[in-house]
């Protein structure tokens, strides 16, 4: 299945549930790897983003037991060893987790081999500040054709690192290095995500000793083992969110069981200024279309507390539908508006810009990059053949196809399967018509 035909027009309408958040999920399933004993991961979503991590340490001797229905994965790494260069290889380009098994691997067995990353391609994604923080703690790096070999001969010590930019994957990279090195580390300008306190979460149950200050600096005492873990995922707010974006573009109406507020608040903000609806209980939260016209806005992504990037893309076919102009200004990565290319074939008015259009300090402006868009509502939307770019691009091309009157055709779906679990069931639950080619 890797094709689907969408018969657009109609309002998405029911319930569906979102379960462990992607951007969770797999790191928690890395930081197994460090303890001496069994671990428990639960609400676990079925996507491949999981079978990726799953088959990496299955490679390295850790025994993965997984109950898909139930969300329930166990992970075993007593009997950690090395894995054959050519298994790892297989895993490359599948996702960006590879990099984060450096400091694990390196204190379980002395040295990592990591395959060429992949992941979305919205940037450039370069892994210097991964690479300069092994080297702070006394990791030797070297580059090979098809990957990088981590070893530490003279194993790996706490260190006091500053980061030039709050990175998610670096600062996870940190954690799960510092957390048995010897002595004290000190990060600061640390990202500050959900998905990252629940890691830090998960490494103090397995025993670490961690603490984070108000000011993104973050204290970690270096244990010399660590046990394992049970816990229960956060629910994917990126999930949620996408939800919420589909029911405001289709004029829906869409629970989003598993959803939490605390996560989101940013993100619910800015849906109530664009006029959509919504309503929270302790199960989930509902969310829909008020009716009447939506509103333009004027919208900067940004790290946490700020309005997320994974958000942006969903959000803005939503904006496609709302009265005015909506100024976006894309600030964490430098090339995500490349899905606005078939939105436009689709009949929405978007410009990108190579200018910050907005007040944030951008590492962008005046660099060729097109981080900024304008869309002017609203538009009718009409149907299209299109290819899915990537995660979050796939699933704003969905919604765009939902919206739209006609059949569309969505080619390479198999890609939104990375973080979407059983994206075209929830669909038909929301009473979408769609057919798998
Ligand atoms: C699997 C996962 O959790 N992915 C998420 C993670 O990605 P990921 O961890 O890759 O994203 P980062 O926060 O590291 O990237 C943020 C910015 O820092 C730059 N950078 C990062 C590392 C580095 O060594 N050098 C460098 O320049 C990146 O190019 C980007 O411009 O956080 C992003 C920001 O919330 C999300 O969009 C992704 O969904
Ligand atoms: C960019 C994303 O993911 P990844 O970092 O896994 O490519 C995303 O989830 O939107």
């Amino acid at each position: 299945m890797n094709q689907l035909r969408v018969h657009g027009g109609s309002p998405l309408s029911g319930e569906i549930t979102v379960r462990g958040a992607k951007n969770f999920v797999s790191k928690a399933m890395v930081a197994a790897l460090l303890g001496e004993e069994p671990s428990e991961l639960r609400n676990v979503p079925d996507i491949s983003d999981v079978n990726v991590v799953s088959g990496l340490l299955k490679l390295h001797g850790v025994i993965v037991e997984r109950d898909v229905s139930g969300g329930v994965i166990r992970l075993d790494p007593r009997n950690v060893e090395s894995a054959h260069k050519a298994d790892i290889d297989t895993h490359a380009g599948s996702s960006r987790i590879p990099i984060l098994l450096c400091g694990p691997l390196v204190h379980r067995l002395g040295e990592a081999f990591i395959p060429d990353l992949g992941g979305c391609r919205i940037g450039d994604r370069p892994i210097d500040y991964h690479l300069d923080i092994l080297r702070q703690f006394g990791a030797k790096v070297d580059k090979l054709d098809t990957g990088i070999l981590i070893t530490a001969p003279r194993g790996l010590q706490g260190t006091k690192v500053e980061l030039p930019y709050p990175s998610v994957g670096a600062t996870e990279q940190l954690l799960l290095t510092a957390v048995r090195a010897s002595g004290l580390t000190e990060l600061r300008n640390a990202a500050i995500e959900p998905e990252i306190t629940d890691l830090i979460a998960v490494l103090q149950r397995m025993g670490a000793i961690i603490s984070v200050d108000t000011d993104r600096t973050i204290r970690v005492e270096g244990v010399d083992r660590l046990g394992g873990f049970t816990h229960t995922a956060l629910p994917d707010r990126i999930e949620a969110a996408s939800w919420a974006s589909a029911a405001l573009a289709t004029r829906g109406d869409v629970y989003v069981r598993g959803a939490r507020q605390a996560d989101m608040m940013t993100f619910l903000n800015t849906f109530r200024k664009v006029g959509g609806a919504f309503d929270i209980d302790d199960g989930g939260i509902r969310f829909r279309h008020p009716g009447t016209d939506l509103n333009s806005i004027v919208l900067e992504t940004d790290v946490h507390p700020g309005f997320m990037t994974d958000w942006q893309q969903p959000l803005v076919v939503a904006l496609t539908q709302a009265a005015g102009l909506s100024i976006v200004h894309e600030t964490v990565y430098e090339n995500r508006f490349g899905f606005t290319d078939a939105l436009v074939r689709m009949g929405a008015t978007i410009q990108v810009y190579r200018e910050c259009l907005g007040g944030l300090q951008c590492r962008f402006g005046q660099r060729n990059f097109f981080h900024s868009a304008v869309v002017s509502g609203p538009t009718p939307l009409r149907a299209a053949d299109i290819e899915v770019p990537d995660l979050r691009g796939g699933f704003s091309h969905l919604i765009a196809a939902l919206a739209a009157e006609g059949t569309s055709r969505v080619r390479g779906i198999g890609l939104i399967n990375r973080g979407y679990e059983n994206f075209s069931s929830k669909l038909e639950a929301l009473g979408a018509k769609i057919e798998t080619d």
